[in-house]
């Protein structure tokens, strides 16, 4: 049989010692029903300090409870450990691991001056047998268990750090080594804020359930990413804008889009200058009188607001062989326009041969997603009007909904432009921006574009009484109705301060949940540089002319590292796949923590225990080595790995 013995130093290449025949006769009741020489021990044991299986069918071997052991064979040195002649070849040709920082134990109170009675000393070696099994430290047993049963979400709180109490044990265990409460670098770990406070499985009003959110990102990046179909018979390039794909269906069939009274299309194209995305709307057969029709492009691209579409600049071309005009704005992936999402018909469907009538693409919208959207606007306008100028075109064709419930009014400026040759007063266009929105107020309580003209109106009042509160009537006659020269948009906020209010925590609440979903995503960059490093080490086929560079010194930590987090086995043999171990063993890698592991050589001759931040030195080393052995004109070879 055999017995794990618990190193002197904390640190320590540990042999498997074969008993003494005196320790052999005292064992001699347990020796009789094992067959250690044949049986194999269980790597549960050996790698946790316990298993979960033993009592339910793991055919491995495992050592007596420790109050079952009266006695234990000492510890010897680490350097005669490993020159016992009992020792294979290859475990002696193994490196030793010399720890390169102290440990750090203290002792609760100082040991006795007077000598020990010898009732004391029995206790003292009956803990040490204790120790030996219970390794690397009191409450490591949970460890196992947490270890075994990973809980991502509860790797962090560590009970081996836990306020460790001896006197509430026995008063002998006063004189057991305590390990000292050592602070964590918590900044280094994602504390996940309890769902109590923070729910990323619920809807929010702006972010919706985590999984959707992941849809919902995963398809932005799929619309960036998108290849333009062939025969679209569109300019290679225009203006440093290539890769143009229209937003809209151009073919001859379908009627052609209107901006006003032009006609326009929109494109999303590539910027060959920065590499971004933009939306490109040209307005087609323009012909451009006064450059200075562009000094209000200008102007708006001073203009950023999260409820406006970003203005970046804006060029006349000949390739599409015509003038075209062409504006170019920032590009919101998968955005639909407040027509499309909510107004839309759908197409009449047929069941059993009879045909239904068309229904809008939604049915009513709730209230509290329609005061969201008048105070999104009026914010927008409030920023635009503040800015001296007028967005002139609030309607439900040209309003993004960008994500969910997120407006931004798009295509602002090309008014400015085209009706350059016609000036306004800056103060009638921004009473006319109120009346727009009025009606697109009008529009959206009702699915009907026309709701605020001529004969509509009486009956839209009533459907929007009978649909929504009060207040929301209040707001669209107010901006629908001549209110008089100091008609503004601050006015209406005011009307709506409670909204506004109501508005700002769902956007705050928005950030809280985003924060935590990001923060889940935050370990990925650091697993990442982790499991580089581990590709650059592991496997080196050669180093400094070494063969054996990455199976020696601080390597072969990094090795049985590797083994210890991505090659374990169950109790039957079968490889362990579980995420949660790795996600757990990196993050506790890379933070360097001082909870001890023990890696056992593949031989399972030798095993070595050792903390994180010890294998987090080797690992950096052997990395700084490899780093420091690139050419110097390749500088920034290690960049950002670090
Ligand atoms: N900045 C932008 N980012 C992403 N998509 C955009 C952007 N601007 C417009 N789009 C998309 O381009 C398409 C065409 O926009 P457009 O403003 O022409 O709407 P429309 O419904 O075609 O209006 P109209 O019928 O008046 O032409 C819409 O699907 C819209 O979502």
């Amino acid at each position: 049989m055999s017995f794990f013995t618990r190193p002197q130093s904390a640190n320590a290449a540990i042999r498997i010692v074969a008993p003494t025949t005196t320790e052999d006769e005292q064992l001699k009741s347990a020796a009789v029903s094992r067959k250690d020489s044949v049986q194999r021990h269980c790597r549960n044991i050996m790698i946790y300090g316990s298993c979960k299986f033993e009592n339910k069918g793991c055919v491995y071997y495992h050592p007596p409870a420790p109050d079952a052991v009266p006695f234990a064979p000492r510890a010897e040195s680490p350097a005669k450990q490993l020159s016992s002649p009992s020792l294979t070849a290859k475990a002696v040709n193994a490196p030793v691991f010399v720890p390169k920082l102290p440990m750090r134990i203290q002792m609760s109170t100082p040991p006795p001056e007077t000598p020990p009675s010898p009732e004391y000393q029995d206790e003292q070696q009956q803990q040490e047998v204790y120790e030996e099994y219970a390794y690397p430290a009191p409450g490591a047993e949970g460890q196992a268990d947490q270890m075994q049963e990973m809980d991502p979400n509860n790797f962090y709180s560590d009970s081996h750090y836990d306020a460790y109490d001896p006197e509430a044990e026995n008063a002998y265990f006063t004189q057991a080594p305590v390990f000292v409460r050592q602070p964590l670098n918590y900044h280094l770990y994602t504390s996940v804020i309890p769902s109590t406070f923070v729910s990323s499985t619920t809807d929010t009003h702006f972010i919706p359930h985590s999984a959707d959110l992941r849809i919902l990102l995963q398809g932005r990046s799929e619309d960036l990413l998108t290849a333009p179909p062939p025969g679209l018979n569109l300019p290679e390039e225009i203006q440093g804008y290539h890769t143009l794909i229209p937003l809209e269906n151009i073919g001859g069939t379908t009627e052609r889009r209107k901006f006003g009274n032009w006609n326009s299309t929109v494109y999303r194209a590539i910027n060959s200058v920065d590499g971004g995305t933009y939306a490109l709307r040209r307005i087609e057969n323009f012909r451009l009188n006064h450059q200075a029709a562009f000094s209000a492009i200008e102007a708006w691209a001073n203009i950023r607001h999260p409820g406006v579409v970003a203005v970046h600049e804006a060029f006349t071309t000949h390739a599409f062989g015509d003038s075209s005009l062409v504006v170019a704005y920032a590009y919101h992936p998968k955005a639909q326009t407040l027509f499309d999402a909510h107004l839309k018909l759908t197409p009449p469907a047929y069941q059993h041969g009879t045909r239904f009538q068309p229904q809008p693409a939604q049915t009513q919208i709730p209230e509290r997603t329609l005061w969201s959207y008048i105070v999104q606007l009026a914010g927008a306008i409030k920023r635009v009007h503040d800015a001296g100028q007028a967005l002139r075109m609030i309607d439900v064709t040209k309003v993004l909904v960008t994500s969910k419930n997120r407006l931004r009014v798009s295509s602002c400026g090309i008014v400015d432009v085209l009706m350059y040759d016609t000036p306004q007063d800056v103060h009638l266009l921004q009473q006319e921006d109120l009346t727009m929105f009025g009606r697109l107020v009008f529009a959206l309580c009702t699915g009907n574009v026309m709701a605020s003209s001529g004969g509509n109106f009486q009956k839209s009042l009533e459907v929007m009484g009978r649909l929504y509160t009060p207040e929301v009537k209040t707001v669209a006659l107010f901006l629908v109705n001549k209110g008089g020269p100091h008609k503004n948009i601050g006015q209406l906020l005011e009307i709506i301060s409670s909204r506004v209010i109501a508005e700002m925590a769902d956007a705050l609440t928005a950030t809280d949940v985003l924060e935590n979903e990001l923060m889940g995503e935050l370990e990925n960059a650091r697993l990442v540089r982790l499991l580089c490093k581990f590709g650059f080490i592991n496997e080196r086929p050669e180093f400094a002319r070494e063969p054996r560079w990455s199976e020696t010194g601080d390597r072969y930590i990094v090795k049985l590292f590797r083994d210890y987090v991505f090659h374990q086995v169950d109790e039957n043999g079968n490889p362990v796949v579980n995420l949660s171990h790795v996600l757990t063993c990196l993050s506790k890698l890379d933070a360097g923590t001082d909870e001890r592991i023990m890696l056992v050589a593949r031989d399972e001759q030798s095993c070595l225990v050792v903390s994180y931040k010890d294998i987090k030195t080797c690992v950096e080393s052997a990395f700084s080595e490899l780093a420091r052995a690139t050419t110097s004109g390749n500088n920034n070879a290690t960049g950002g790995y670090r």
